[in-house]
């Protein structure tokens, strides 16, 4: 099933973001172009490792986590929420900030209340600055995380919480994929 998923990450153009290995993926970048197989590949591994029972809504984070949330939803009938770089001011909305490896700002959660029980995806966790933040915004409106799943684990970044993840990857000069998890 993450077999597409595997060699083309191990085929991946890179680029330097400072002194920030940048891997350049369809799945994390959308570039150079989706293969609809790969995605398909993505989603599927997605809702067979991840806990979906009784789940209110799927989160996901602007922009690379909503066209594999998008699909997780249409195939799930659960629906998604996107924590957004945009400041919306609607009533609730949580602002939290945001550390990646190369860059720094605000999200902005919103849809989120007391009580409900969600789950969180994402394309990828590299330092883990961006999970935290969601999960601190997730703690703040009140939601239970009922399970985490990242598409590509960069490393061993620690969230602060069990997460799950398809195919964890080291990046040198490429990238070298060490684990896939079905
Ligand atoms: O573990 P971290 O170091 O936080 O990195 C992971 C985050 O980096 C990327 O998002 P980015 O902020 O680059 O935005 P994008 O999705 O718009 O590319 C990616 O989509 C993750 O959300
Ligand atoms: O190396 C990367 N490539 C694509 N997206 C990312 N998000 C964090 N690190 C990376």
């Amino acid at each position: 099933m993450l077999d597409r998923l595997v060699e083309s990450l191990e085929t991946c153009p890179m680029v330097k973001r400072g002194e920030y290995n940048y891997f350049i993926h369809p799945i994390t970048d959308g570039v150079p172009i989706v293969d609809p197989a790969l995605l398909r590949d993505v989603a599927a591994a997605m809702v067979k490792v991840m806990d979906l029972n009784n789940v209110d809504k799927i989160v996901v984070v602007e922009a690379m986590g909503i066209h594999i949330g998008s699909v997780l939803s249409t195939m799930t009938d659960i629906p998604m929420t996107v924590m957004r770089k945009r400041v919306y001011n609607l009533p609730h909305e949580v602002p939290v900030h945001q550390t990646t490896g190369y860059s720094k700002g605000e999200l902005y959660l919103n849809g989120v209340y007391k009580g409900d029980r969600v789950v969180i995806i994402d394309d990828v966790v590299s330092t883990g600055g961006t999970m935290k933040a969601l999960l601190k915004a997730l703690e703040i409106a009140g939601a239970e995380v009922v399970d985490v799943c990242i598409a590509i684990q960069r490393g061993d970044p620690n969230i602060g919480r069990p997460y799950k993840s398809l195919v964890k990857i080291e990046v040198d000069e490429r990238v070298h994929v060490v684990q896939r998890y079905i």
